[in-house]
């Protein structure tokens, strides 16, 4: 790998003896990592070795994953190098919280603080590319978490509608990307010697609109992949200027580094930050920042009336019908056997059934995604469960399961139909289920299984 000249000499003069090892560490081989999610039943269940555990993530295993696998389409497994892991540990996520991942794709963050809510409180996962977004989506489906609203929004636009209100902020900034160069080798084309300085700037811009967002004595987990000071240290500096903030310490595991007083102005505070080095640590190049927000804390935030409106009064969704009550009733009973979502919380938004908390924000207005979980869609007088659905429930929540084996998936996932020898089962829908992991929902007819996999989601394997 070839590093710009201007590269070379601004990290020769700021690591002095350190440098030469920096630059060599740069040119080793990507570690490669992945995690585990415990919502999912029998989570460990899985065929990837759990023998090498990450120190500093409960859920992370250095190792790698297939992403046309059966633990991954199921989202038993999330692959992630072990820097970035480190970052939704730091937040110190708390069942019940309300956050907010506000540059989430393509969605490594975002699928660790989901499962560490366990079903509890919020999460807002917001990213302002629509592309992007779209890809986010499709990652925090896999995990099976209900309660993960999905934005698609600029900073500005989500901080007019929504103010004070968020418990934890992360802000897993857009940056220079020094520290990614070894595992995609073409951020160096971007790289001049301008580029951390014009990063810094839009990071304060993003910043500036977190700050509106953040309920006062929240947290902010700023953090960036990046090792140049000015998006590092210095935006940190800038923060703690401008807003109330300190820094809250970030426990240092072997290899880690603090973050540097010298990269801002000889400030003692930096060191409470942490540096992750791929030359000291097995990962790539990160930074991380936690800061308190030192305001006298209000009462939750979800109880602001700006940042929410009645359930009548939210024109985002509707209220069902009658008949489409009926059909959501009569599918729950026929094929789960517990209700699993409370009435009050399911709303339509066009012809789609939502899950979405009364206690949750007003998102009128915002561009999304997915305003919440989706639980399937109305067709004419039927309804069709979500994909999502089969991937957010246990086997102890259904009365119908059928299991096939594991050529069966790969048949179900690249878009053919299964074909039931002598099945005494009746016609209607099944939730199909294989090596214990399930996978998705499918209409028995006639002895066959139809495909009701995603079309845009099949591969073979
Ligand atoms: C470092 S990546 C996020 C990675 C992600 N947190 C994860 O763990 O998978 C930064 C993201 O910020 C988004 N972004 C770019 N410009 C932005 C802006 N002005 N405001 C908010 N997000 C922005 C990018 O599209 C990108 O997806």
């Amino acid at each position: 790998m070839k590093f710009p000249v201007d590269f070379k000499e601004k990290y020769t003069n700021l690591l002095g003896d350190d440098a030469p090892a920096f630059f060599e560490g740069l040119q080793t081989e990507p570690v490669k990592a992945f995690r585990v999610n415990p919502l999912k039943e029998n989570y460990e269940n899985i065929d990837y070795a759990l023998n090498r555990p990450i120190p500093y993530v409960p859920t992370g295993f250095y190792g790698s994953v297939s992403g046309k696998s059966l633990e991954h389409q199921t989202g038993y497994v999330y692959s992630q190098e072990p820097s970035a892991m480190y970052v939704a540990e730091v937040g110190d996520v708390q069942p019940g919280e309300v956050i907010l991942d506000l540059c989430a794709a393509p969605g490594g963050k975002s699928t660790q603080i989901a499962i560490k809510l366990a079903g509890q409180g919020l999460l807002v996962s917001n990213e302002i590319n629509r592309k992007r977004a779209g890809i986010l989506a499709e990652n925090i489906e896999r995990i099976g978490a209900t309660n993960v609203v999905i934005l698609n929004e600029s900073p500005q636009a989500m901080a007019q509608k929504i103010t004070n209100y968020f418990d934890k902020i992360f802000v897993d900034a857009p940056c220079s990307g020094e520290g990614m160069f070894r595992k995609d080798p073409d951020a160096i084309k971007y790289w001049h010697k301008d580029y951390p300085a014009e990063c810094a700037a839009r990071q304060r811009e993003i910043l500036i609109e977190t700050m509106k967002m953040l309920k006062p004595g929240g947290q902010l987990i700023y953090s960036t992949c990046t090792f140049a000071p000015e998006e590092d240290e210095q935006i940190i500096g800038w923060l703690m200027k401008n807003y109330e903030l300190e820094l809250i310490p970030v426990k240092k595991y072997a290899g880690m580094d603090s973050g540097f007083p010298r990269f801002a102005g000889d400030n003692m505070e930096m060191a409470k930050a942490v540096r992750l080095f791929p030359h000291h640590f097995k990962g790539e190049g990160h930074f991380i920042a936690k800061l308190q927000d030192k305001r006298e804390p209000i009462s939750n935030g979800n109880d602001s009336k700006k940042n929410r409106k009645k359930k009548k009064e939210t024109s985002v969704f509707r209220n069902l019908s009658k008949e489409e009550e009926r059909l959501w009733k009569d599918f729950e009973k026929e094929v789960f056997n517990q209700q699993l979502f409370n009435a009050d919380n399911l709303r339509c938004w066009g012809d789609q059934l939502f899950y979405y908390s009364s206690k949750w924000p007003n998102i009128e207005k915002l561009k999304f995604v997915k305003p919440g979980f989706q639980v399937g869609v109305f067709k004419k007088k039927r309804f069709e469960p979500a994909y999502g659905l089969a991937l957010a429930i246990k086997s102890s929540d259904v009365l119908r399961i059928i299991d096939v084996t594991k050529t069966e998936w790969a048949e179900y996932v690249s878009g053919n139909i299964i074909s039931l020898v002598d099945t005494q089962l009746k016609k209607g829908w099944y939730v199909l289920r294989c090596d214990g992991k399930l996978f998705a929902f499918a209409k028995l007819v006639n002895g066959t299984l139809k495909n009701f996999f995603p079309k845009g989601l099949r591969f073979s394997v």
